[in-house]
């Protein structure tokens, strides 16, 4: 089944310069699938727009066969919970203010009149925030510190546990790892594999990393200057057949 389908999006923040120019693909359901390309090739920028953060120029937006590029915030709001991204940067993702606590359960409150829960069950808010804590390798401990307390991979594993706690289906992960260090980033990686066997997700993997993206992803695209300039198995990335400007990442890598 079809969780995205991608048709000629197109995005430009100044006139004459597409930031993403025609952009079409389709994301199947339990899939990750791989994004990669050079910094300002506008994979942050498709990402945004097909989650609806974003306005687009034109092109349509399907989520498991419902167009929803046009739909007003009401009409929205419950594709909001299906659809969720983990960013970059934990530290500005999560409000130095809160206890990390606070923050989990933040989502929920937002969300909890459109869930039909299935891997976690809301019994008691304590319990909730364990399940989730649990659900991310994090003792129940963290529940009561503030980011500024735990670690980058940590903080990183608590908005993985924001995301997840809505149950969404799809998840865009825009660089998931790039402010980690090594082992915490092979550790966040194997995880977010983990979550997506147990939890039936779908993710836009979004990464400068193409060992990375190669081990993770069962399909990769490759954007250059807004368009998408090719697309494969992962199976297939060394092939004869690929682009020369993806031969050109691979050199790099
Ligand atoms: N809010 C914005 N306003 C104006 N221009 C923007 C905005 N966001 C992105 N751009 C421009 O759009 C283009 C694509 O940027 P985008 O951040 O999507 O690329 P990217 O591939 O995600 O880069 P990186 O890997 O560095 O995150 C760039 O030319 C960038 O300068």
């Amino acid at each position: 089944m079809t969780m995205l389908t991608i048709k000629n999006l197109t995005k430009s923040y100044q006139e004459g310069k597409k930031a993403v120019d025609h952009v079409s693909f389709g994301l199947n359901k339990g899939e990750c699938l791989g994004l990669v390309g050079e910094s300002g090739c506008g994979k942050s920028t498709l990402a945004r727009c097909l989650l609806r953060i974003e306005p687009i120029d034109s092109g349509s937006i399907y989520f498991k066969g419902e167009a929803i590029e046009s739909l007003d915030e009401r009409r929205l709001h419950p594709y909001r919970k299906k659809m969720q991204i983990v960013f970059q940067n934990p530290s500005a993702a999560l409000n130095p203010k809160l206890k990390i606590k606070e923050s989990l359960i933040d989502p929920y409150a937002q969300f909890h009149k459109e869930l039909t829960p299935s891997h976690f069950s809301f019994t008691s808010k304590d319990a909730f925030i364990k399940q989730l804590l649990e659900a991310v390798e994090l003792p129940a401990n963290l529940a009561d510190k503030y980011p500024h307390e735990i670690s980058g991979g940590q903080r990183q594993r608590v908005t993985i546990a924001r995301a997840i706690s809505i149950e969404p289906e799809l998840i865009v992960l825009d660089e998931p790892t790039a402010s980690l260090d090594v082992i915490s980033q092979r550790a966040v990686l194997t995880l977010l594999t983990k979550l997506r066997e147990t939890l039936n997700l779908s993710y836009l993997f979004i990464s400068h990393d193409l060992a990375a993206v190669s081990q993770m992803c069962q399909r990769i695209l490759v954007m250059k200057e807004g368009q998408l300039i090719d697309q494969f198995s992962s199976d297939q990335l060394f092939s004869e057949e690929r682009h020369s400007y993806t031969k050109e990442l691979i050199s790099i890598f």
